[in-house]
C-alpha cells in the first residue's frame, strides 16, 4: 500500500490527477535548514525525514511511504512559507523582475530500500510594485506556500516564464513521481 506523507491538499490532488491510489499519513517535521547546509541538501533532507517519519508511524513493514518538500531559492537563500503578511510581503518584493529557482524533491521508504528524485524548476516574475503585492497578498493564496505564492492560483499571473515542472512548483513532480513509483513496481507501466 502507498501512502502519502504529506497535509498538503495540492500533494493529494496532483498524486489522483495520475490515478495513483494512496492513503494520506500525517507527519510534522521540522522544516529547519541547518546552518551552511545547501538549498538542494535541505529540500531532498526534509522530504526523506518526512518520508520516514510516516515509515515509523505506520508500524507496517509492506507500507511505501511517499514524502515531499518544496522550497524557493533565491540568491542562496531559502524562502519557505511566510510567517505573516509582513514576512509574505517581503519576499514578494525579493522575488520581483528576478528568476528563482523551485526545487521539490521526493522520497520514496519501504522495507526494500529508499530512492529519490528531485525537480528543479526556474521561474521569472515581472516587476510586483507595492499595490500588485498587497492586492495579491489580500487573496490569502501566500499562506502556506513556499515563497508566498501559488502557480496554481492568482499567482499565476506573476509568473511571467517558467522553465521547469508546473506540478513540481505546485509541490508534487507529477513526472518525476511517476517514474520513481513505476521504477520501484508501485505503480505499473501505462
Ligand atoms: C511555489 C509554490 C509552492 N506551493 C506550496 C507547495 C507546498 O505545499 C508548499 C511548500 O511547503 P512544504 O513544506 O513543501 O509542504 P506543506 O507543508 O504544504 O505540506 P507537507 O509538508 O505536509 O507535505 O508550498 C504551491 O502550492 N504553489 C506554488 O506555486
Amino acid at each position: 500500500m502507498l501512502y502519502l506523507a504529506s497535509q498538503s491538499p495540492r500533494r493529494r490532488q496532483l498524486l489522483e490527477q495520475i490515478g495513483v491510489e494512496f492513503q494520506v499519513v500525517d507527519v510534522n517535521v521540522p522544516e529547519q535548514r541547518a546552518l551552511a547546509e545547501a538549498p538542494r541538501e535541505y529540500v531532498s533532507r526534509v522530504a526523506r525525514e518526512k518520508a520516514l517519519a510516516g515509515y515509523a508511524a505506520l508500524n507496517d513493514p509492506q507500507a511505501v511511504v511517499l514524502g515531499a518538500d518544496t522550497e524557493v531559492v533565491l540568491d542562496d537563500e531559502v524562502f519557505g512559507k511566510p510567517a505573516d503578511a509582513a514576512d509574505a510581503a517581503a519576499m514578494l518584493r525579493r522575488l520581483s523582475a528576478r528568476v528563482h529557482e523551485v526545487i521539490s524533491t521526493i522520497w520514496l521508504v519501504g522495507r526494500k530500500g529508499e530512492w529519490s528524485d528531485t525537480s528543479l524548476s526556474r521561474v521569472r516574475m515581472p516587476e510586483l510594485d507595492d499595490a500588485v503585492i498587497a492586492a495579491y497578498i489580500a487573496t490569502g493564496e501566500p499562506f502556506g506556500k513556499a515563497g508566498a505564492y501559488a502557480i496554481q492560483g492568482h499567482g499565476a499571473k506573476l509568473v511571467e516564464h517558467l522553465d521547469g515542472s508546473h506540478s513540481g512548483v505546485m509541490g508534487l513532480p507529477v513526472f518525476e513521481t511517476a517514474r520513481l513509483l513505476r521504477a520501484h513496481g508501485v505503480i505499473r507501466h501505462g
